[in-house]
C-alpha cells in the first residue's frame, strides 16, 4: 500500500514539526512503507494531497489539526477518489477536536495513530459541502467536522490573533473576546422544509461532536448517518450566554429554550449583515451573505 504523510510543522503551535522524527520512527517500528512530505503555507495540504494521489498514493496520512485535515480531505474530494483513496489521521492539532468522534482515539497519541494506519480498518464516513457567496464571490470548500456561521466563525477569527497560548485556553479566551464584539443579526436558516428566521448569535453544523477546540455543540452527530446535525443558537443578554458555556463544554445545552438542534441534508443559511463563516475552525469567509450546505454522505474513507 501507498502512504503519503502529509505533515503541517506548524499545528499544535509547532507540536507537529518538532514530532516528525518520533512519527517517522513509529511508521518503521510498524514497517509501514510511506514518504512524507511538509506543509509550506496555508492550503498546502491540499495540493500535496492532490500530488500524491495523482503519484498514485493509495492512503494519505494528515499530521496536523482540523485544519490540516480539512485540506487533505478536500485534495481527497477534489481528485473524485474518496472511495478509493483512504484518508489517516495523526492527530497533533491544538484543538484537535474531529477525532473527539472517534471511539479510542486521543489527540496527541501517535502510538495509538500509527497503529490504526498498520491495522488498516476503514469506515466510510460523510463529509459536508459548502458553498459560501461573499458579495460577488463564491467559494466551495469541504469540512469534514464541523462548520461555523456567526460567533462561534467570530470565534475562529479572534483564536487567530492569540499567538502566546497553547490549547483549550486559546478557544476560551476567544469565546469572551467574540462575544464582547461580535454584533448578531438577522439569520434565516432553512433546512430539509424547515425555516429559522431570527436574531441568532449563531449556526453551527456538525458532522462530528465537537469544535472550537472542546465546546460539543453537536453532541449526538454521528460520522455516518448521511446527515449533519444542526446547532442554531439565539441571541441572548451576554450575562446569560457566559452562564451557558459550560453547558456547550458539556454538551448539555440542547434542551435550553435559546437553542434549535435538528439534522439536515441540506441547510441554507442567508442574512443581510455579512457574517464570518470557519470550516474545520479554518475561518473562510469573513463577511458571508450566503451559505449552502449539503451532505455526501458516506464520501471518505478514513482508517478507523
Ligand atoms: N508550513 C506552514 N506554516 C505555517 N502555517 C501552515 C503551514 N502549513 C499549514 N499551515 C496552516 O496552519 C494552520 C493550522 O493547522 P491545523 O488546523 O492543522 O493546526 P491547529 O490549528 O494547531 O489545530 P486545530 O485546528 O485542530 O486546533 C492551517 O491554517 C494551515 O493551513
Amino acid at each position: 500500500m501507498t502512504t503519503t504523510v502529509i505533515l503541517n510543522p506548524a499545528a499544535g503551535r509547532g507540536l507537529a514539526g518538532r514530532r516528525r522524527n518520533a512519527i517517522e520512527a513509529a511508521l518503521r517500528d510498524h514497517a509501514i512503507e510511506y514518504e512524507i512530505v511538509t506543509t509550506h503555507a496555508r492550503g498546502g495540504a491540499t495540493e500535496l494531497a492532490i500530488q500524491a494521489i495523482q503519484r498514485g498514493a493509495e492512503r494519505v496520512v494528515a499530521v496536523g489539526g482540523d485544519g490540516t485535515i480539512n485540506e487533505v480531505v478536500n485534495g481527497i474530494i477534489d481528485s473524485r477518489t474518496g472511495n478509493k483513496v483512504a484518508l489517516g489521521i495523526i492527530p497533533l492539532g491544538t484543538g484537535s477536536d474531529f477525532v473527539k468522534s472517534l471511539p479510542g482515539v486521543r489527540p496527541g497519541d501517535i502510538a495509538g495513530a500509527v497503529q490504526r494506519l498498520a491495522s488498516n480498518h476503514t469506515q466510510a464516513i460523510d463529509v459536508g459541502r459548502i458553498r459560501v457567496t461573499a458579495g460577488r464571490l463564491t467559494l466551495q470548500r469541504c469540512f469534514i467536522n464541523g462548520l461555523g456561521m456567526g460567533l462561534d466563525a467570530a470565534v475562529a477569527v479572534e483564536s487567530l490573533k492569540i499567538k502566546w497560548l497553547r490549547g483549550f485556553a486559546v478557544y476560551l479566551i476567544s469565546v469572551f473576546k467574540a462575544l464582547a464584539t461580535y454584533r448578531p443579526g438577522p439569520m434565516t436558516v432553512r433546512f430539509d422544509g424547515q425555516r429559522v428566521s431570527r436574531q441568532l448569535f449563531f449556526a453551527s453544523v456538525g458532522n462530528g461532536r465537537c469544535q472550537g477546540g472542546g465546546f460539543w455543540m453537536t453532541p449526538d452527530a454521528k460520522l455516518d448517518d448521511g446527515l449533519l446535525d444542526l446547532c442554531i443558537v439565539d441571541t441572548m443578554p451576554i450575562s446569560r450566554a457566559l452562564r451557558k458555556i459550560p453547558l456547550l463544554m458539556r454538551g448539555v445545552h440542547t434542551n435550553e429554550p435559546e437553542v434549535t438542534m435538528a439534522r439536515a441534508r441540506r441547510i441554507e443559511v442567508t442574512c443581510p449583515t455579512p457574517i464570518p463563516v470557519a470550516t474545520d475552525g479554518e475561518v473562510i469567509a469573513t463577511a458571508a451573505q450566503r451559505v449552502e450546505v449539503e451532505v455526501l454522505p458516506r464520501a471518505v474513507q478514513l482508517v478507523v
